[in-house]
């Protein structure tokens, strides 16, 4: 006679997700089960059924179809089917006959699918314990979020991705000279708060030739995926507010800016950082602001993250600069000329600061400090340092101390940070060959009746259309625009010396990559032309009105190693940002009017992992307003050497003055005398002041140091290729050894579906542990604990209910066979929001529980590992009829279990808040002692500080334990099995 009688509450062994089944109708056969929540019907054979039937004992609580609960007390049998007894949450007697319990009843919870006989397989719960400790161990970890991207440890980015991650709604400039991994900082920064739940969304927006480029580096260095955004995609989501289609949207500012109904779009939706690349750009005069400040600044005041970042801060004067200074914090930036008056002030601390580096003060040195440090506790570490009887020790912790405080409490480090090439040392030299050649006649013409006729500018600016000094500076455009017939005139090109000197130097560095660079577009254009017609070489060009398709294909064609092409003529503003270290040679075909911008074009070459010395060509024409130009930047701010970072002052003082000196040498030679003499003394004001402070704060030795060993640590762990085998395992993931320390991983047969990267049928990926392997080949991914595969395998463990039941034996000489032991394992459980980070200081924790037969606990004495190592598996089926002749005993260790999983709470409590305080305290100290001193330390900083302690504290308290797994381990003789 079969067991099965309709009305009979079962569950699926195999797809506990279906919910509780009700019998429909059985016979000698076959029986067919509904699962009413998820609207599915099957039929078994009756012999081999995979289902458990669903038996609920005294103390378990359970749901009605009507939605009310009863706590059982007893049960009784009519007709084949059980009828529940106990009381509802009224505290009323009530029946609820099986056939009534509601459909939608889960059985995740370790307890559940315990006594309703559903057993996972050993290593699942051995993977589960384990992914419960790393994940815990990782959560805690002083690298979380930094050891995953696949980037050279560099510490200037790494103390500033620390410093700004760890902060509460950071706002920052990152300012670090050209090509110095701004963008790489701005992905730590976010891969950070993402990874700690501190930022959930973020809108990046990049000029519109750098959002593939932004696309690659997040995808391949930070494995974050993000919805590239433009009017195409924002027209196929309808109605709907595109901006809401991804966590992570990257668009374009030129987009963005131009629109004000998508800007709308983007102003209504939540986002926790906002990130705008090349920032020089948002103008901003006291008069108006352009379109794109405006947006920014409306973004900027509704969102509670925001990155800045761009090269050439003062490339549109300081005031500009300010302008964004206040987008970051407008109540600490109002008024310009106190802005300016502050900047002079650092002069002081920065000679305070370099006073420090002497062994033993002497009497200047101290009229430095004493100078700058006018409060009690600064006070007390100049005393010690210059007290007789400190020792050496003392000595050096004070200096390091008071060096600190100096720089946290004075200047604009908080809100800026700019790194140069001079402190991070390790750049490449730069080499510049100048290659004088004689006008051709067309050209020739013009200038000498510009030399003999004073008013013939001015014609030729009416003539032409073109303003002054680009008439002068850009022979070829002013030849085009003067040209009867543009369309019939002889193109520039034809006859133009540069361009048969860049095909010789194209044959004479044939197996090099050449960047080229043009003011204009249409220079860039003529010349690919020319290029093409006179010479054979095909150079892509990549200019500012490309599409983005069109400049990437560009780009790739440039970049590929073998097949691609030589050359790649570019536009000044086109390829701003892009990355070309993979070539070192660079040809200026002419200047650009800005020190900034010449800095800008040899910053695409002189970038992190740029291996050559960079050649820098320069043709120019003797005697034309362009070699007066050329003179200018050598003789009067050593332009092509190195970045100094005071184009922008000489500019300002002196672009005017030099646009007059284009045509005449004696005026240049003073314009060049006078810009040396400002360079000069700006530099030296640079070391002494503001810059100097920047360079100081923009780098901590010390805690970048700390971070690259935290880093270093996780890069070493040992652990990880453990876990990640057995999980692969597992999860069914083939894994193959490629050599070289290269796994190739591809989906197995009987893979868990859904995991990033890995479909069934496809190729898979080839990915690595070893940092440096990953950086050499850009197809290898870098697989850590924050690589999106790990991540999802421990959150699906986690948030799932995988494993968290398991059934083994147990031979062991000195118990005697068949007793039964309970190895639970319960879990901290804290509800709070995401945004606290709780994790840091109370993350998931383990509480392990074993108890033999008798309800003793042995956890002590018998490690895991110790344990799971002597145990062996066994049939489903036989784990099932073990559990079910056990049911009482169990119920009666589970609850024993919790009783002392419960003893070990407060301990776990009161360390995770001694942490939460030690850490939290100390940083509310330290920003509030800096508060009286710099005023860029804003309050609503130092109140959100304290709001998060509290918050912290409370959600600690209310931590909670919760079975989170079970095993139950059966002891055999020998010889049974
Ligand atoms: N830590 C790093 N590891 C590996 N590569 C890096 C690292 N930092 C920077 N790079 C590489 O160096 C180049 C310059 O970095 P990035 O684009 O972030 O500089 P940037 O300061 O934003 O430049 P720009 O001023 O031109 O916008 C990029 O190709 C980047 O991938």
């Amino acid at each position: 006679m079969s067991e099965f009688s309709p009305g009979q509450r079962w569950i699926s062994d195999g797809e506990a997700e279906l919910g509780l089944g009700t019998v429909l109708n059985c016979d000698f056969r076959t029986v067919t089960v509904l699962f009413s929540a998820s609207q599915e019907t099957r039929t078994y054979s009756v012999r081999q059924a995979p289902l458990t039937r669903v038996a609920f004992g005294s103390g378990d609580r359970i749901q009605a179809a009507e939605g009310w609960f009863l706590t059982v007390d007893d049960s009784k049998e009519a007709n084949g089917l059980i009828v529940y007894i106990g009381e509802d949450d009224d505290g009323e007697l009530r029946e609820l006959p099986e056939v009534r319990l509601a459909d939608t009843m889960q059985f995740n919870q370790a307890r559940d699918r315990l006594l309703t006989g559903q057993v996972d397989r050993n290593d699942w719960f051995d993977l589960r314990f384990r992914t419960l400790h790393h994940h815990a161990r990782i959560e805690q970890h002083p690298a979380l979020g930094l050891a995953g991207p696949k980037i050279d440890l560099i510490p200037h980015q790494l103390y500033i991705a620390e410093e700004v991650a760890g902060r509460h709604a950071p706002r920052v400039l990152l300012a670090d000279e050209v090509g110095l991994g701004k963008t790489i900082e701005a992905g730590l920064i976010l891969h950070r708060l993402l990874l700690s739940g501190r930022a959930e969304r973020a809108l990046i927006l990049v000029p519109d030739s750098l959002t593939h480029q932004w696309l690659v580096e997040l995808l391949r260095r930070f494995a974050l995926e993000v919805t590239l955004l433009d009017e195409h995609q924002s027209l196929a989501h309808g109605d709907a507010n595109p901006f809401d289609s991804g966590q992570l949207v990257l668009a374009s500012q030129q987009w963005l800016f131009a629109n004000p109904h998508r800007q709308a779009q983007a102003e209504a939706c939540d986002w926790d950082l906002l990130i705008v690349d090349e920032a020089h750009h948002l103008d901003w005069s006291p008069e108006q602001s352009g379109p794109g400040y405006a947006c920014v600044e409306r973004l900027a005041g509704a969102i509670d993250g925001v990155l800045l970042l761009t090269a050439t801060p003062e490339q549109m004067g300081v005031a500009s600069h300010f302008a964004r200074l206040r987008l970051l914090d407008p109540e600490r930036y109002q008024s310009l000329e106190r802005f300016q008056a502050e900047e002079q002030g650092y002069v002081a601390v920065a000679a305070a600061i370099d006073a420090l580096e002497q062994e033993s003060l002497d009497a200047p040195a101290r009229d430095r400090l004493g100078a700058v440090v006018d409060d009690a506790d600064s006070q007390a570490l100049l005393t010690l340092l210059t007290h007789p009887e400190s020792d050496a020790d003392q000595r050096a912790r004070a200096r390091a101390q008071l060096r600190e405080q100096l720089l946290d409490r004075h200047g604009t480090g908080r809100v800026m940070f700019r790194n140069s090439r001079r402190h991070v040392g390790g750049f490449p030299e730069r080499r510049l060959t100048v290659t004088p050649l004689e006008a051709p006649s067309a050209y020739r013409r013009v200038l000498r009746k510009l030399d003999r006729d004073e008013d013939y500018l001015d014609e030729l600016l009416i003539e032409t259309g073109l303003d002054h000094p680009e008439v002068l500076l850009y022979l070829d455009t002013m030849y085009q625009a003067l040209a009867d017939d543009p369309l019939n005139a002889e193109p520039w090109w034809q006859f133009d010396p540069r361009v048969t000197w860049l095909l010789e130097y194209l044959v004479e560095h044939g197996d090099d990559k050449v960047l080229v660079i043009a003011h204009d577009k249409a220079t860039a254009q003529g010349l690919a032309e020319g290029l093409r017609v006179l010479g054979g070489v095909h150079a892509p060009v990549f200019h500012e009105d490309l599409s983005l398709v069109e400049r990437d294909r560009a780009a790739a064609a440039f970049a590929d190693a073998e097949e691609g092409c030589q050359a790649l003529v570019c536009s000044e503003i086109g390829s701003e940002g892009r990355n070309f270290q993979f070539c070192h040679h660079l040809v200026m075909f002419d200047l650009p009017q800005h020190p900034d911008q010449l800095e800008q074009r040899i910053g695409r070459l002189d970038r992190i992992g740029q291996r050559h010395p960079i050649e820098i060509q320069v043709p120019v024409f003797a005697g034309s307003p362009g070699e007066r130009l050329l003179r200018w930047y050598r003789e009067g701010m050593d332009a092509f050497g190195a970045p100094h970072g005071v184009g922008n002052d000489l500019f300002a003082a002196f672009g005017d003055a030099l646009a007059d000196a284009l045509l005449d040498d004696e005026s240049l030679e003073e314009v060049i005398a006078e810009t040396r003499a400002l360079f000069e003394s700006r530099l030296a004001e640079r070391d002494a002041g503001r810059n100097r402070l920047l360079e100081l704060n923009a780098c901590r030795p010390g805690r970048a140091e700390a971070t690259a060993a935290a880093i270093g640590e996780l890069d070493a762990d040992k652990a990880l290729p453990r876990y990640l085998d057995q999980a692969l395992d597992i999860f069914g993931v083939d894994s193959q050894e490629l050599g070289g320390k290269i796994l190739h991983l591809r989906a197995g047969p009987q893979m868990l579906d859904g995991l990033p990267g890995l479909v069934k049928g496809e190729e898979g990926f080839s990915a690595t542990l070893d940092r440096g392997v990953a950086l050499a080949r850009d197809d290898v991914q870098r697989l850590s604990w924050e690589h999106p595969l790990l991540r999802e395998m421990m959150g699906r463990i986690l948030d799932g209910a995988m494993g968290n039941t398991a059934l083994a034996l147990l031979k062991h000489p000195a118990i005697p066979t068949g007793r039964v032991m309970a190895e639970l394992v319960f879990r901290t459980h804290c509800p709070a929001p995401k945004k606290l980070h709780i994790n840091r200081f109370l993350p998931a924790t383990a509480v392990r529980v074993l108890l033999d037969e008798s309800g003793a606990n042995l956890s002590d004495k018998v490690s895991f590992t110790g344990l799971a190592k002597n145990l062996q598996k066994v049939k489903k089926a036989v784990a099932r009829d073990l559990i079910k002749s056990r049911h009482e005993q169990l119920r009666e260790l589970l609850d024993k279990g919790e009783a002392e999983a419960e003893r070990e709470l407060p301990s776990i409590v009161e360390a995770a808040q001694r942490r939460m305080r030690d850490s939290l305290d100390g940083e509310l100290a330290r920003l509030s002692a800096l508060a009286r001193h710099n005023p860029a330390v804003r309050e609503d900083e130092i109140q959100a500080l304290r709001d998060e302690r509290s918050a912290l504290d409370a959600a600690i308290e209310g931590a909670r334990l919760r079975l989170d797994a079970v095993r139950v381990i059966v002891t055999i003789d020998n010889e049974t099995r």
